[in-house]
């Protein structure tokens, strides 16, 4: 019998009674075999997830003060403690031997710097597993516990955003050989180095562990459970009532996903691609809704399948007469970008101008030196920059027969006196973006919506 992998997200495992549900669906299909568990998110009580109270312990407070949220590092370790209490109490686990292991490691005072936030974010996942498990066994499931720095999965020494290392792969395949278990529990996020010391993935990385256990067990397929019914046409904090896509290409999701749809971690998928492995998106809370399947083909019913937003970019525009006739001139350009660490996004471009599309956070103490090292190297007539832009991009396969569609859309704009700062098509013709300023975004992306979707 091939098995599935199922990840379960903070919202999954946020409290007693989301565990509850996990148990029971994992009960419910017999190929539910390799169980990945995030560390609980926010709940009704606590605005902040579990992962973000153990960075702050971590920064001494820092993590929130920079955020403007005033909770002190003790607080946050008075919240994990109470999070992990609650969890045992209500679960009917034995609570001391967790809890004093817990405090033990929030009292770390050896690591330091990256190694100390990456051991510090990776034990809500580790906790939450342990007792996830825990409970599950108490409730009669033949299940074992597999700690990454066990079984070895294995990542690069960037310990705040580590890599899988190939390595990784065998070990699970040799591990998880179901010869003394019937069921596995996972801690996800987090991995190992290869000098034994933890790191984690980047913010979201459960779901990268769940993608890389169902590629490595060749699973039948990868099943993230969290708290929406699937992949909805448009963000449901931004519209409510919008529809499910029912199926999507790799390709689409990772548009959309990289481009706002945060739904699930875009690097998860690399690999399920790469074998062909469905990945089913599904909600916690209804278990019945057959949330989305991702898939590497579809046949396209329609033109667009869905339409995302992300905020908070800003485009730097360079002027220089007859820029484009310079070899090597962009290449140039994004070397200086890479220099500092900036990802870039887009970069329109015309004889004389080029904008480059950055995340605004990217540029917070940097854009001085920036503008000053393009000056010197590049010898630009002119830079300025525009702040406070979103960037809209609707994705669908089906736009690739159909580039009109792109009409409709600017019509429907321009009837709501909706100006847009920038127009780019990618190569593949299965994407458009459109930069707008960012306090009409949300009325653009509705009425996107409204004429292309609903
Ligand atoms: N298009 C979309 N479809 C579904 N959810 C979306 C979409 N865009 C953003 N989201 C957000 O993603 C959230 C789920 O991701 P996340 O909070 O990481 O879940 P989990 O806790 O299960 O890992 C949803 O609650 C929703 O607010
Ligand atoms: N807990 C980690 C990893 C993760 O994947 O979490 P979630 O499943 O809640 O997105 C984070 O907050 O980044």
């Amino acid at each position: 019998m091939k098995i599935k992998v199922c990840k379960f997200g903070g919202s999954s495992v946020k409290d007693a009674s989301q565990i509850k549900k996990v148990f029971n669906i994992v009960k419910s299909d017999e190929k539910r075999r390799v169980i990945v568990v995030s560390a609980p998110g926010r709940d009704e009580k606590y605005d902040e997830k579990i992962t973000d109270h153990l960075l702050n312990i971590s920064t001494n407070g820092n993590h929130f003060s920079e955020q403007k949220i005033d909770i002190s590092s003790k607080q946050s370790f008075e919240t994990i403690i109470q999070k992990f209490e609650q969890l045992c109490e209500a679960l009917g686990i034995e609570k001391k031997e967790l809890i004093d292991s817990l405090i033990k490691d929030l009292n770390n005072k050896t690591l330091k710097n990256e190694k100390r936030d990456a051991f510090f974010l990776s034990r809500g996942e580790h906790y939450n597993a342990k007792l996830i498990c825990e409970y599950m066994k108490k409730n009669g499931l033949n299940i074992k516990l597999m700690l990454p720095e066990e079984f070895g999965f294995i990542l690069s020494s960037d310990y705040c955003d580590g890599k899988v290392i190939e390595k990784t792969y065998l070990n699970i395949s040799e591990y998880f050989n179901f010869q003394k278990a019937d069921y596995y529990m996972v801690p996800g996020f987090y991995g190992i180095t290869e000098d034994k010391e933890i790191a984690v993935m980047s913010r979201g990385g459960s779901d990268l562990t769940g993608g890389e256990l169902a590629y490595a067990l060749d699973a039948d397929s990868y099943e993230n459970w969290t708290d929406t019914n699937g992949v909805y046409e448009v963000d449901p904090r931004v519209i409510e009532n919008a529809n499910v896509i029912p199926r999507l290409t790799f390709k689409e999701l990772r548009l959309l996903s990289s481009k706002g749809f945060n739904v699930f971690h875009f690097n998860a998928m690399l690999n399920c691609k790469k074998s062909k492995i469905p990945i089913n998106i599904r909600s916690t809370n209804n278990p019945e809704h057959e949330g989305t399947l991702i898939l590497n083909e579809r046949v396209p019913m329609e033109d667009l399948v869905g339409i995302a937003k992300l905020d908070n970019m800003a485009a730097i525009h360079l002027q220089k007469d007859m820029l484009a006739d310079e070899i090597g001139f962009t290449a140039e350009l994004l070397k200086i970008f890479s220099e500092f660490g900036i990802n870039t996004y887009h970069y329109p471009t015309d004889k004389d101008d080029i904008s480059i599309l950055v995340e605004q956070e990217d540029l917070k103490g940097n854009i001085n030196n920036l503008r000053r090292e393009v000056e010197r190297r590049l010898k630009t007539d002119n830079i300025y920059v525009t702040y406070n832009l979103s960037i809209i991009t609707l994705v669908g396969i089906g736009l690739k027969e159909n580039a009109f569609a792109i009409v409709d859309a600017i019509t429907a704009l321009k009837q709501q006196n909706i100006s847009f700062e920038m127009f780019d098509m990618s190569p593949s013709k299965i994407s458009f973006h459109l930069g707008v300023s960012q306090n009409v975004s949300d009325i653009a992306l509705k009425t996107l919506y409204k004429k292309m979707l609903l």
